[in-house]
């Protein structure tokens, strides 16, 4: 019951991983048989993704997981404002990030003709630590300035109309994720894209790059990169049933920079000899997305709304759906819920189910001393309810009767916690 955690390899992408470790090991970039034998099904794999977000395979560029896809983004973007600055005839005199970072421009008064300008990133408040950290360090090494636009409490969203009032003249990328991991708010991404696209040119006569973590989307909900009108979308396989590998989709690959150098494999995007079996079988997961996408919303929305009838029949009053917001769309199998009354926090509701495994939030926080999620107060959870919340994610196989199991679970034992006090 954490699929947003992860998930376990379908059969069929262990299949084709299995197979590709035993026959398809040579290097690819060798030219004889061999190698030949091993581009062959890395460009089959590319050919999957491409196809699963709507894009051609040479805006795909194979990482190894979400984490570096997003790195990749926000450090090209830190190159592109200076590829920018360095070639735009604006009269101002932009000064290159060394000498920028002692000082800090929105605390100094910068005379018109030396704007010593950083990159301005936009946010929101609630992205995985590897969108938040990135920018946390740009911000102390002096490299850019970031603004966190807080999601609404009464949506859990964030709108385009704080993007576009957020915007400066430095604003070199928006980043806001596709669907949340904890609540499963999926946001306006597209609506974005429309809305600052035009004003961003009209205002700064400048393009402001748009990227989106479509981590937790992709799988559960349909991910078009046209629709959604982005730059930069990140793809993580272990969130889909496949490998522990990513990709990147890039609308024009000029306005990527690799962060790291070697050989020229990913087009020099992405160097170092590619994890063929590994790209194998994110192509296979990508491509059962392809066949199964809509019976997979179907079955998972299914058995999430039965949890959720279940669990309110079972519990009324004393439960609380979490990131469940009328004027929000949620991801078909994410199910936050709280259990209210004194001593059932989450960590400890969870420690005594035996039929079930959960975590109370994202597992990348949970070496972390338990803390009430940042993510469910910054949406509007109140504290006592968010230390009380529990994160149930539904995967493809789990079934009604699985459900039932679960919810006896959590009525015998908040029952006998309830009784101990
Ligand atoms: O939300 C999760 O558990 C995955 C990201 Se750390």
């Amino acid at each position: 019951m954490d699929s947003n955690a992860t998930t376990p390899l379908d059969p069929e992408v262990l299949q084709v991983i299995t197979s590709a470790l035993e026959t398809a090991w040579g290097n690819p970039s060798s030219n004889y048989e061999t190698g030949v034998k091993a581009k062959v099904l890395i460009n089959e794999a590319r050919t999957h993704v491409a196809t699963m977000v709507r894009c051609k395979p040479e805006n795909i560029i194979f990482t190894s997981g979400g984490t570096e896809s997003n790195n990749m983004v926000l450090y090209s973007a830190l190159q592109m404002f200076w590829e920018q600055q360095n070639t735009q005839a604006t009269g101002h005199t932009y000064l290159h990030r060394n000498s920028c970072s002692h000082r800090n421009v929105e605390n100094e008064n910068e005379t018109e003709d030396r704007i010593c300008m950083r990159p301005h990133f936009i946010t929101t408040n609630i992205e995985h630590d590897s969108i938040t950290k990135v920018l946390r360090h740009f911000q102390t090494e002096g490299l850019a300035d970031v603004t966190y636009l807080p999601v609404s409490k009464m949506s859990g969203r964030v709108e385009a109309i704080q993007v576009l009032d957020a915007l400066r003249p430095n604003t070199i990328l928006v980043t806001v994720m596709l669907a949340n991991n904890e609540t499963g708010v999926i946001q306006p991404v597209g609506e974005i894209a429309r809305k600052l696209s035009t004003y961003s040119r009209s205002k700064f006569h400048t393009k402001v790059f748009l990227h989106t973590d479509a981590s937790q989307a992709i799988g559960k909900i349909p991910v078009d990169v046209h629709k959604l009108g982005v730059d930069f979308l990140t793809i993580t396989g272990h969130k889909f049933y496949g490998p522990r590998i990513g990709a990147l989709y890039v609308s024009n690959p000029d306005d990527l920079f690799p962060i790291f150098y070697g050989g020229g494999q990913e087009r020099g995007y992405r160097p170092g000899t590619e994890n063929t079996a590994m790209i194998a079988g994110l192509g296979k997961a990508a491509e059962l997305v392809v066949l199964n996408i809509e019976q997979y919303q179907d079955q998972m929305r299914v058995v999430r709304d039965y949890l959720e009838d279940s669990l309110q029949k079972q519990f009324q009053l004393r439960v609380m759906i979490n990131g469940r917001y009328p004027t929000s769309e949620r991801l078909p199998n994410t199910c936050n819920v709280s259990f209210l009354g004194e001593g059932l926090q989450g960590n400890k509701v969870l420690a005594r189910c035996r039929y079930f495994q959960a975590s109370v939030g994202a597992a990348c926080h949970s070496h972390m001393k338990y803390v009430c999620s940042q993510v469910l107060l910054a949406s509007g959870v109140p504290p006592d309810v968010a230390s009380n919340a529990i994160r149930l994610s539904i995967g493809r196989s789990t079934t009604k009767s699985d459900i039932d199991v679960i919810v006896n679970d959590l009525k015998a034992i908040v029952n006998l916690m309830l009784a101990e006090k």
